[in-house]
């Protein structure tokens, strides 16, 4: 069953190593078929050298096995919990990519430094909250889910304008359109978490950039673009104002 979505899913998996997000078996990715209320993940501790489509685990929408020989990812539940309160996303990843892995264990949020957070992030990618003590001694992968989705609701960040988080002290989830998409994210969200850095080693005084640049550069790629790519209205035989 979802035999599409398997094979999209492992994909995107496999692009985690190919882009230097992963080691041995950290992180997974998932893709939900919303129509049906399903969701395909990576089997738990399966390492990508010899991970295969048909492995992909499919869960429904309480993380209980539908189709599958193997133990889904240890992360089901927060992929699921975040299926659940996002309702536009169609693909997650979690990773320990380093350097945003860094900011997490910092406990600090990406800000808006420069304009390549800005084309993808319209904001700074929060850092959650630590959990409590009760949080990581009960369902820990299900808290961590409840702790992203309260930091997004309490701080008012539309999660299809900002499509990562960074977990206090573990490591961050992204998220995007379909798998590949969140794959995306992360890779992008790696590079800007190492510029960020290099940023404040270079300029500790730097915090983030202007209102009005952050507008220009996110709104031209994901707003009633103008200026970017071979469908803006300026390709269109419009002008460029
Ligand atoms: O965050 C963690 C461990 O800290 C997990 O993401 C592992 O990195 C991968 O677990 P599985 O998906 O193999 O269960």
């Amino acid at each position: 069953m979802l035999e599409a979505l398997k094979q999209a899913v492992w994909e995107a998996n496999m692009a985690l190593p190919r882009h230097g997000l992963v080691t041995f078996t950290w992180g997974n990715v998932s893709g939900i078929d919303r129509e049906n209320g399903l969701v395909v993940i990576k089997p738990s501790g399966v390492p990508y050298d010899r991970l295969q489509p048909e492995q992909m685990v499919v869960v429904d929408l309480d993380g209980r096995i539908v189709d599958g020989t193997l133990q889904p990812s240890s992360d089901t539940p927060t992929h699921v919990r975040l299926y659940k309160a996002f309702a536009a996303i169609g693909g997650i990843v979690h990773t320990h990519s380093p350097w945003a892995t860094s900011w997490a264990q910092a406990g600090r949020g990406i800000p808006v430094m420069g304009t390549t957070h800005a084309d993808y992030y319209y904001g700074e990618v929060p850092c959650t909250r630590p959990l409590t003590a009760a949080e990581l001694n009960g369902a820990y992968e299900l808290e961590t889910g409840n702790v992203i989705v309260e930091t997004f609701r309490t701080r008012g960040i539309d999660p299809e304008q900002v499509p990562a988080v960074l977990v206090h002290c573990h490591a961050p989830f992204c998220w995007g359109t379909d798998p590949d998409n969140a794959v995306h994210n992360a890779v992008v969200l790696e590079e800007v978490a190492k510029m960020a850095l290099h940023t404040l080693v270079l300029n500790p005084s730097v915090r983030s950039i202007d209102g009005h640049l952050l507008d220009r550069h996110y709104l031209r790629k994901h707003g009633d673009s103008a200026y970017y790519g071979q469908n803006s209205r300026a390709s269109k035989g419009g002008t460029l104002s």
